[in-house]
């Protein structure tokens, strides 16, 4: 199940990727918003950013007008690992180095064929075992001085 998650500027965006879901059979729960009033993205970072640490959600989408915002809003949760991705790049290496478990679109920055596109790139890819003393050294951090 996917978490996903957007303000305002990442409304339309958001919509168009649920409609890409439903399509596919791709189970998914939105956490909102639902329309194009002006809202605040820490609202819905953080948001889904609980839900998917909560462990009931196989990783987390979430949009506002570029991505850095609601990315910066998702990582204040602890245990999230939020990565802006930009291109199949970066969708493949959130995955493969960071084991991301939310990733960050652009409602004005990420056209839908490429948001579908990045999606599907970060879904498939693996998670590379070499890279967990480093996410191990997050974890320790945030257990040390995030209460
Ligand atoms: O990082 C912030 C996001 O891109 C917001 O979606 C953006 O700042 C909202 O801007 P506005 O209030 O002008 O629609």
């Amino acid at each position: 199940m996917i978490a996903i998650g957007s303000d305002h500027a990442g409304y339309e965006l958001k919509q168009q990727l649920i409609a890409y879901f439903k399509e596919k059979g791709i189970p998914y729960q939105d956490f909102g918003t639902d329309g194009l009033a002006s809202v605040d993205y820490p609202d819905y970072g953080i948001k889904v950013g609980e839900a998917v640490v909560s462990g009931n959600y196989a990783f987390g989408i979430v949009i506002c007008g570029t991505g850095i915002g609601i990315s910066i809003s998702a990582n204040k949760v602890k245990g999230v690992r939020a990565a802006l991705i930009y291109d199949e790049n970066t969708a493949r290496l959130a995955k493969q180095h960071n084991n991301a478990n939310v990733i960050a679109l652009g409602g004005r920055t990420h056209p839908f064929e490429l948001a579908v596109k990045l999606v599907e790139t970060f879904r498939n890819e693996t998670y590379e075992p070499r890279h967990q003393k480093r996410l191990d050294k997050l974890s320790i951090y945030e257990k040390e001085h995030c209460k």
